[in-house]
């Protein structure tokens, strides 16, 4: 495999999947081909990534990583879950950190436990049977305001206690090493002896 395309139309995961692939293999964005995004229909991040990458290999024609992500918290039950770029009617990233700080009014530090995931698909083609798949998961809590302009989504929220700052405080380089983002690529390279 000596090129593949980023099947996702986010700035921020872009940015960090770029820099987390390195120059180990060409990257191509999704957009130079389409600026349609499939709908996120599966139950499932995996299902999700999946359909995201078979997508983006059906109308490239080369191999596709998919990135599919988000937040899960405690104390909602896992919410917002698969649904975390659509959470708020606006589907915004600043309303769907207001609506996420909303629903955990009141509710005290200890309680505010909350996780990153990330799940990458890799197809080789838009038929492959046998996806690669690889996850990562960071473990935070949710802060009362937000905090930091770095990164993206949900980061201003997402306190790393390790680091005692928000995610949006880290440097780029520093969340490229923690992140559930960074954990799951390290995965992938490793099968795919990158
Ligand atoms: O490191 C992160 N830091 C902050 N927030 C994050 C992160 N990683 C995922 N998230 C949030 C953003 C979005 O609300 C959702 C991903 O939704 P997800 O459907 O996978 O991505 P998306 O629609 O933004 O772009 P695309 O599907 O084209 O890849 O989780
Ligand atoms: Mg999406």
């Amino acid at each position: 495999m000596k090129e593949l395309v980023l099947a996702s139309h986010n700035a921020g995961k872009l940015r960090e999947l770029q820099a987390l692939l390195g120059n180990s293999i060409k990257i191509r964005s999704i957009s130079e081909f389409s600026s349609v995004e499939p709908e996120e229909t599966g139950l499932t991040f995996i299902e999700n990534a999946i359909l995201k990458a078979r997508h983006a290999s059906q109308i490239s024609g080369l191999p596709a990583l998919a990135d599919d992500s988000g937040l899960t918290v405690d104390y909602l039950q896992g919410a917002p879950g698969i649904h975390s770029a659509r959470y708020s009617a606006s589907g915004g990233d600043a309303g769907n950190n207001r609506k996420l700080l909303e629903a955990l009014q009141g509710v005290p530090e200890a309680q505010r436990g909350a996780q990153f995931v990330c799940v990458l698909a890799l197809l080789q083609h838009a038929n492959d049977p046998l996806p690669i798949i690889c996850e990562g998961h960071w473990q935070g809590r949710i802060l009362l305001a937000p905090q930091g302009m770095n990164g993206f989504g949900y980061d201003p929220l997402f306190y790393v206690a390790e680091q005692r700052c928000s995610s949006a405080e880290l440097s780029n380089e520093l969340k490229n090493q923690l992140s559930h983002r960074a954990q799951a690529m390290q995965r992938l390279k490793q099968q795919l002896a990158l």
